[in-house]
């Protein structure tokens, strides 16, 4: 299965698939490509690995410059990882279905636009739930509306902050993120 990664940021959950692409995990799996929305250091970590990545730079036209670079490439899934950017509705019917985006709540629970990186924790702790996790979902026009495939829960403890939440959730996200690639690349 060849695949595209997305990436706006640190790039952990782009690092998680290449380990487990490098280690058998995820036996059969090809990262084809990464491409960005901006500078981020999810680009020197594909590059470290000699990984095809692309800036994009211009968000007006992200999801048709996007588009250009993937045809041709017989990419069967676009991972969504850290990923900031609201991909258009042309884009994702397009590829319907062979999208997914992984989020730090527990949809449909702190999700839609605006809810990224710290302000969904923020929201989480305001709301005074005493659980959270995290989410693969399947990506269509609306933000974070689609089908969930996988989910993996922690407790929120009481003087929880926002960055015991950022390392309680990424500790889920390296489970959930390659249990929702293998799920889809055995076609479960
Ligand atoms: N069409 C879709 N595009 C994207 C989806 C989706 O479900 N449908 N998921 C997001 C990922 N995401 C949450 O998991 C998310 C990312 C970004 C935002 C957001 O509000 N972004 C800001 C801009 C932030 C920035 O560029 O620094 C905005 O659009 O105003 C909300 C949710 C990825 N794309
Ligand atoms: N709604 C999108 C969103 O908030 N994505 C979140 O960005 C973080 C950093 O990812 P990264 O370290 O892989 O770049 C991750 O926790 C991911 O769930």
């Amino acid at each position: 299965m060849r695949i595209a990664v997305f990436v706006s940021g640190s790039g952990s959950n782009l690092q998680n698939i290449i380990d487990a692409v490098q280690d058998g995990r995820l036996a059969n799996v090809e990262i084809a490509m990464v491409m960005a929305d901006r500078d981020c250091y999810g680009i020197v970590r594909a590059l470290d690995v000699d990984i095809p990545t692309y800036l994009l730079e211009d968000r007006s036209t992200f999801s048709e410059d996007a588009d250009h670079n993937l045809e041709g490439e017989d990419i069967d899934l676009i991972v969504l990882a850290g990923f900031l950017s609201i991909l258009t509705p042309e884009f994702t019917q397009k590829w319907e279905g062979k999208i997914i985006n992984i989020h730090p709540a527990l949809l449909p629970k702190f999700g839609g636009k605006g809810m990224y990186g710290k302000q969904v924790h923020k929201a989480v702790l305001e709301s005074g739930d005493t659980e959270s996790g995290a989410t693969v979902h399947y990506v269509t026009a609306g933000v974070d509306e689609g089908e969930i495939i996988v989910q993996g829960t922690f407790p929120v403890e009481k003087g929880d902050t926002i960055e015991d939440l950022q390392r309680k959730v990424a500790e889920v996200e390296k489970e959930i993120l390659i249990e929702a690639i293998q799920k889809i690349n055995l076609g479960l």
